[in-house]
């Protein structure tokens, strides 16, 4: 059975021990890390730039799945590429050069990620599918981990899926936000072929066990 990738967002780590917990989470068999980039404009809230995505690069194998949540993203795309980053996904909604930062990101040799926010309609991607390597459906408004997941994305990511399947079948469909054992069967089912996981992994629980529930959550569901 085809199985959704599991990206661990470090938003609700233990900031204090990034490297072991970022180890943990390899050695419990996820598959790629999720860095959530955020610059207290595009967002209400902020993280880190291209020096912790550097040091992170140190500690593991994983892919790092780059999430630029930063207004005027273009200026700091090859930042975040020399510092390692293998994907990097920045907002449809943060400028008005998309296609020219999808360019870039390829020139750059990384792979390259267009992200919606809930509220802004799935066209903003679906036109620039052929350009993509990643398309991400927010399932929350980005800004903060532990927030619920907005039921009205199962059918965003059902539409996205089926539009992907016609104009770009190896694009990767990413959903971020509110995913939970419970909800992850009908996320996956519907379409989502990565997972982006942040409290439900990074709590006070072992990261082994709260990736194993995840995972029964997602087989206990007949398979997609
Ligand atoms: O991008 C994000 C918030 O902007 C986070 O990646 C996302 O919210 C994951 O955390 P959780 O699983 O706790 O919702």
């Amino acid at each position: 059975m085809l199985e959704p990738r599991i990206a661990p967002s470090i938003l609700t780590a233990d900031f204090a021990r990034l490297g072991e917990q970022i180890r943990e989470a390899e050695e419990a068999g996820v598959d790629w890390i999720h860095l959530d980039v955020m610059d207290g404009r595009f967002v209400p809230n902020l993280t880190f730039g291209p020096l912790v995505v550097e040091a992170i690069r140190g500690v593991t194998r994983l892919p790092l799945d780059v999430h630029l949540m930063i207004a005027e993203p273009e200026r700091y795309l090859e930042d975040f590429a020399r510092a390692g980053a293998d994907l990097i996904t920045f907002h449809a909604e943060a400028t008005p050069h998309a296609h020219r930062g999808l360019q870039r990101i390829k020139e750059l040799g990384k792979r390259a990620g267009l992200a919606v926010n809930p509220g802004t309609p799935l066209e903003a991607l679906t036109h620039l599918l052929p350009e993509l390597d990643l398309a991400l459906v927010m399932s929350v408004n980005p800004g903060f981990g532990g927030q619920r997941y907005i039921p009205a994305t199962t059918d965003r990511i059902k539409r996205l899926a089926n539009l992907k399947a016609h104009l770009n079948p190896e694009c990767l469909l990413e959903v971020d936000g509110g995913i939970k054992p419970e909800n992850a069967a009908e996320i996956y089912r519907a379409g989502a072929d990565v997972l982006v996981v942040g409290s439900a992994l990074f709590n006070r629980q072992p990261l082994a066990h709260n990736l194993e529930r995840l995972k029964g959550g997602i087989h206990a569901a007949s398979s997609r």
